[in-house]
């Protein structure tokens, strides 16, 4: 090796080391709490200040102050964030979008912090504590791995971290102190970042906002490692630093140059890029993080107040004008994080980078520079960058469509970091580029002026992405994407618009903003500030236009009237406390996880009401308006003959307030009263069995009733095959759902039936087999298109939109569904009984009862004509299932195909039509009811 290759190498184990030592602490403090700590790269930051403060500053000695800072400083910091902020919130569920915007709050209050105290500028005097050479930090981290490694595997401790990573409440059950365990993990995780800290920082800039990022970038390294081996992290940092001091070496000619030196210089943040876009998404057990809450309603009048306050620097002059015209910039690039994060429900992470593009794009176009485009006036530069910069929202938009929680957070955060380095911060772009207003609004004021006009239309254009189809659909997505798909909301795209609209927004504001300061400043653009942004927007109500506005004003009247990274800090106070308020963003979300069958066992004191007014006094049948066919001789099984469930089904759900009696011992199960056993009515329903509502109208998303209408199409599967690993939970299942039939698959727990359902619904895909839809092959149909087909489903978990009112739940189905139907919301809300004033309620916090016909009411208002209900009378009491399975009847009579997947036998014997047993992953019998279930009640014994 000659001696060039040789030096370089050793420089770059040198900074491989550093970067797996960070690998490591971000992996064991992901093993044990579960948060990927974005504050890890501040933290060292914070540690190599301490450091140098003591040496430089104190005088101490270098090895004191590094036991201090490393040994008692950076576990200590750990500690403290563990015992004081992720703790709390683990307590109250651990909600992962909670601690994604903690630890980002943390990161943003370290940042503040130290630029409070050190100031913002860049030191260069940070004491070295391991020498350039590699061998000293190789043999560091060896160490540390190798302990990391021993410790997890064979001690008991390692054990115990183990438990508490796969499931922290069964660890707890198990006697293990999970407290503990994560106090120990956050310790070690910021020694590790503080290692980091110090080792770097005199190799460097050591400045607030600098190393920070350096070290995060690094977190490609741990995500490679899936967060997971430590030795691969440890290899691919090792690879990256050797790969990334080699490549100095090359110099080709011409273009290839600064690009190559670009690459070179950041080959962490290719790794960064490559590891968080192109493999599969770290942190797939946070199921559903949304950092958005329930939209608060701003009080009557803050409107007024604001926009007051907004023109009062028109009367202010000097310094003060000039720092008021970056408060309505900022709010145009905040407004973009309210489109995507408050209403869409997407974490991102990356807007600095759109803003900066819209003030780079303005920039080149403006001066002439952009290639292929004449110069262009400013203002006309402005909207031709934010045209240009909008299609680029699919940069964050395409991760997006497969990732969320902190896959999507890691993805946003790349992205940013990506075009900050590889655009913002090389000269070939960016050298000699000054940025002047548009003619006629030079000064202060006039361009104040200009900027108030320029976001009101941006807030008009919220407005109008917020309100409607759009917007209820945005929220749909957010509350719950399952659900959402469910009721047909094409769900990538509108991802793709969300994100699109985002850019063109924070572009617009980036160029506002770059105007206002008369230059492109790659600096207003940094990723650090993406992430400030992020947490502002959240901490003041993400869902909130008001709530931006408040934030930018904030955000830079902080930093204008005090020392810069007050703005920082108080935000990360905020966003390190904010899912500890109740009522807070975050109240929406706990309600949405409390929507579970049983889920909201106490009904609020209004839905209380609002309930006995539906029900009528208890016991006794709820008063659903059903269709006038469904006689009281239809209304189900008698109360006191419920009960009867599948041998080796789940015990019943909690019944509500209506309370069940006793089961009737030795009843043959599925005789439901008014109807002997076995004699069904008419399968195939004439038009005249159309269910009326109480004005007399067609029941929704009804077919028209004529003579002349085709035959309705089924749905079919044959020789369905589902295999989960090397599992086969499906095997040759073959399943007819015809029109006007009500069909049910019985069978115990794990039998397949929801699998199944999956299939049928389109959020499974079979290894093998076909579903037919009548004539049409949509085994690979998805969900929201099989929806729009007319295949409408219910979930076995509720599946509503919390943050949306009853009737707003319902008018997303019938938007997106089947057929657009204008009265379908209405007629379908009398259908189930939700058309008194329960109707303009959010669906968070209603009684599961309610909640059921809500999704029942959305699934019809899409003109179904095929209905897959998954355990609909899960959580419902005597009275709701009665009035349930009279809806369903009628539906049934109208001639939709049903399916009900059901363990309440009772409920199954008064409504199928042709009953299918499953077990281990077929049907292994099928018939009417009375035969079907008495032989399943023989073979479960007295
Ligand atoms: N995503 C998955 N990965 C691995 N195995 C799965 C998955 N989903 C289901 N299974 C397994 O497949 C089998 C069938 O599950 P399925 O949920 O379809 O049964 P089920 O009859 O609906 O049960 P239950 O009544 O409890 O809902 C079970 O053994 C289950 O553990």
């Amino acid at each position: 090796m000659s001696s060039l290759t040789y030096d370089l190498t050793l420089a770059g184990l040198s900074v491989g080391a550093a970067a797996a030592l960070s690998g490591i602490g971000l992996i064991v403090t992901y093993r044990a709490t579960g948060v990927l700590n974005f504050a890890h790269g501040a933290i060292a930051m914070v540690c190599a200040y301490v450091l140098r403060n003591c040496v430089v500053e104190w005088g101490w000695p270098l090895w004191w102050s590094a036991a201090l800072t490393l040994l008692v400083v950076a576990p200590g910091l750990g500690a403290a964030l563990e015992r004081f902020v992720f703790r709390p919130l683990s307590v109250l569920g651990g909600d992962p979008a909670q601690t994604l915007v903690a630890s980002i709050g943390v990161f943003v209050l370290l940042v503040g912090g130290a630029a409070l105290l050190w100031g913002p500028g860049a030191r260069d005097d940070a004491p070295v504590l391991v020498a350039a050479e590699p061998w000293g930090q190789l043999a560091v981290v060896a160490v540390l791995g190798a302990a990391v490694a021993v410790g997890i595997r064979r001690t008991r401790f390692g054990r115990e971290l183990r438990a508490v990573v796969d499931d922290r409440r069964l660890a707890v059950l198990g006697g293990v102190d999970a407290d503990r365990v994560a106090a120990a993990g956050w310790a070690f995780g910021s020694f590790t970042a503080g290692l980091t800290g110090v080792l770097l920082a005199p190799y460097v800039r050591l400045d607030p906002y600098g190393l920070p990022l350096l070290v995060m970038e690094v977190v490609a390294v741990a995500v490679a490692a899936r967060m997971r081996v430590l030795t691969v992290a440890v290899a691919v940092a090792l690879g990256i630093g050797v790969a990334q001091s080699q490549l100095t070496r090359l110099h080709p000619s011409g273009w290839g140059e600064p690009l190559l030196q670009a690459v070179g210089a950041n080959l962490f943040v290719v790794a960064l890029l490559i590891a968080a876009l192109a493999l599969p998404g770290v942190g797939a057990r946070d199921a559903l993080p949304r950092p958005a809450g329930a939209r608060a309603p701003a009080p009557p009048g803050a409107w007024i107040v604001a926009g007051v306050l907004f023109l009062l620097p028109l009367g202010l002059a000097g310094r003060d004008l000039h720092t008021a015209v970056q408060v309505p910039a900022l709010s145009v690039v905040l407004l973009s994080l309210v489109v995507v994060t408050g209403r869409g429900g997407q974490i991102s992470l990356g807007q600095a980078a759109y803003a900066g593009l819209g003030a780079l794009f303005t920039a080149l176009l403006a001066a002439g520079r952009f290639p292929g485009l004449p110069r262009l006036p400013e203002l006309a530069a402005l909207a031709a960058a934010v045209v240009l910069v909008a299609p680029l929202g699919v940069l964050t938009g395409w991760p997006a469509i497969g990732r969320r929680g902190l896959a999507l957070a890691l993805a946003t955060f790349a992205v940013g970091v990506g075009v900050s380095r590889f655009v913002f911060d090389q000269p070939y772009a960016t050298s000699g580029l000054s940025l002047g207003r548009p003619a006629g609004f030079d000064g202060d004021r006039a361009y104040y002026a200009l900027e108030l006009a320029l976001l009101a239309g941006a807030l008009l254009a919220v407005r109008a992405l917020r309100g409607g189809r759009t917007g209820r659909a945005l929220a749909a997505m957010r509350d719950h994407e399952s659900g959402a798909r469910a009721a047909g909301v094409r769900v990538p795209a509108l991802k793709l618009l969300a994100f699109v609209s985002g850019a063109a927004l924070a572009a617009l504001g980036g160029g506002m903003l770059g105007m206002g300061l008369r230059a492109f400043d790659p600096g207003a653009y940094d990723p650090v500030r993406g992430l400030l942004w992020f947490a502002a927007v959240v901490v003041l109500g993400a869902d909130s236009a008001l709530g931006a506005l408040l934030a930018a004003a904030l955000l830079v009247g902080l930093d204008a009237g005090t020392r810069g990274g007050v703005a920082a800090a108080v935000i990360g106070v905020l966003a390190v406390l904010v899912g500890r308020f109740p009522g807070g963003p975050y109240e929406a979300l706990r309600a949405a996880g409390r929507l579970r069958p049983g889920g909201p066992p106490e009904p609020t004191p209004l839905g209380a009401r609002v309930r006995r007014r539906l029900r009528g006094p208890e016991p006794g049948p709820a008063p659903v308006p059903v269709a006038a066919g469904a006689t009281a001789a239809d209304a189900g099984p008698r109360a006191g003959t419920r009960g009867k469930r599948v041998p080796g089904g789940r015990p019943p759900a909690p019944r509500g307030a209506g309370g069940e009696p006793p089961a009737a011992p030795g009843r043959a199960a599925g005789t439901p009263a008014g109807r002997p056993g076995g004699t069904r009515r008419p399968a195939a329903p004439g038009p005249s069995a159309a269910p009326r509502t109480g004005d007399g109208k067609a029941s929704p998303g009804r077919r028209d009733a004529t003579a002349a209408s085709p035959p309705l199409p089924g749905l079919g599967a044959r020789a369905l095959r589902v295999r989960y690993g090397g599992f086969t939970a499906l095997d040759g299942v073959d399943l007819d759902l015809p029109a006007g039939r009500v069909t049910a698959i019985v069978g115990p727990n794990g039998a397949g039936k929801s699998t199944l359902f999956h299939c049928l619904a389109g959020t499974v895909r079979p290894v093998r087999g076909t579903v037919r839809f009548g004539a049409r092959d949509i085994t690979r149909l998805p969900a929201h298109a099989r929806t729009r087909l007319g295949i409408a489903r219910t979930f076995q978990q509720l599946a509503v939109f919390p943050t949306l009112t009853v009737a707003e739940n319902v008018r997303v189905g019938a938007e997106q569904g089947r057929v657009r139907d204008a009265g379908a919301v209405e007629r379908t809300l009398r259908l189930l009984g939700l058309d008194g004033p329960v109707r303009a309620l959010p669906a968070a916090g209603l009684p599961t009862g309610t909640l059921r016909r809500v999704e029942l009411a959305r699934a019809l208002a899409s003109g179904p004509r095929v209905l897959l209900l998954d355990e609909p009378a899960a959580g419902l009491d005597t009275a709701e299932v009665a009035a349930l399975a009279r809806v369903l009847r009628a539906l049934a009579a109208d001639g939709t195909a049903l399916l009900v997947v059901e363990h309440d036998l009772d409920l199954v014997a008064g409504l199928a039509d042709v009953v299918h047993v499953m077990t281990a992953g077929r049907i292994v019998a099928s018939g009417p009811p009375g035969h079907v279930l008495d032989a399943l009640g023989e073979a479960a014994g007295p």
